[in-house]
């Protein structure tokens, strides 16, 4: 299992002041920065895109960033995140019409690759492209929005992701993104989560710092 990870999604962040937020909590101990990305058209919301992500990058952030691409189609915008400096680039296979080829155009661009599953999506287009993703990222809620509440039956989604994953033998990320918050965490790493996003019950409260400490205290309940 990959060590744990804590992804804050910068989508509940204050936007006029991005470069300082993710600064921020970087500082306070987050681990990987949360790109979503939206496009009114596979999600009903609109976000930002490869301009933002690259503009991190010249502010000087180096931290891996890690683009959910919640995009329709996907191909076309794929050479941009990864000129754009993003490091994960992960797409929902119902937004790809050849999944296979997503995968390796963003490992072709040096990219580490990942698909994404809504809570209503089952995993079983993995078990044809096992050798080329990097992560696998559950959808915890319905994609589109940010605080919402986490679908509990994600949990034996996860057991089943996890699996897949242990028989792999490969280095992959399992990821978890929707209603994680310091209450929840403990139970979502017990279920095999290595990977874990989370917006609002960061950037909502005053102190980033104290949130991740409880976060990281939680996980450690689960591996020290
Ligand atoms: O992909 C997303 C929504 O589509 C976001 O990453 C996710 O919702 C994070 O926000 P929160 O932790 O507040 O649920
Ligand atoms: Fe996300």
């Amino acid at each position: 299992m990959q060590p744990f990870a804590i992804a804050p999604s910068i989508l509940s962040a204050d936007f006029a002041r991005l470069g300082e937020e993710v600064d921020n909590v970087l500082a306070a101990g987050a681990d990987i920065v949360h790109f979503d990305v939206m496009d009114n058209h596979y999600v009903p919301n609109l976000t930002i895109g490869p301009m933002v992500c690259s503009a991190l990058r010249k502010y000087g952030i180096t931290a891996p960033i890690d683009a959910h691409l919640m995009v329709k189609p996907v191909d076309r915008i794929i050479g941009d995140f990864i000129e754009a400096g993003a490091s994960y680039i992960t797409f929902h296979p119902e937004a790809s019409e050849h999944v296979d080829r997503s995968l390796q155009l963003i490992k072709a661009g040096g990219a580490k690759a990942g698909l994404v599953f809504n809570p209503a999506t089952p995993l079983d287009v993995l078990k044809y492209v096992m050798d080329k993703v990097d992560m696998i990222l559950l959808m915890s809620v319905n994609p589109g929005f940010g605080g919402q509440k986490f679908i509990p039956g994600t949990l034996d989604k996860l057991r089943e992701a996890r699996a897949l994953i242990d028989a792999s033998g490969r280095e992959i990320r399992l990821e978890i993104d929707g209603g994680v918050n310091v209450q929840n965490i403990r139970e979502i790493a017990a279920a095999g989560a290595d990977t874990f996003v989370a917006g609002s019950a960061i950037f909502n409260q005053p102190d980033y710092k104290a949130v991740i400490d409880a976060m990281r205290a939680e996980l450690a309940g689960v591996r020290g």
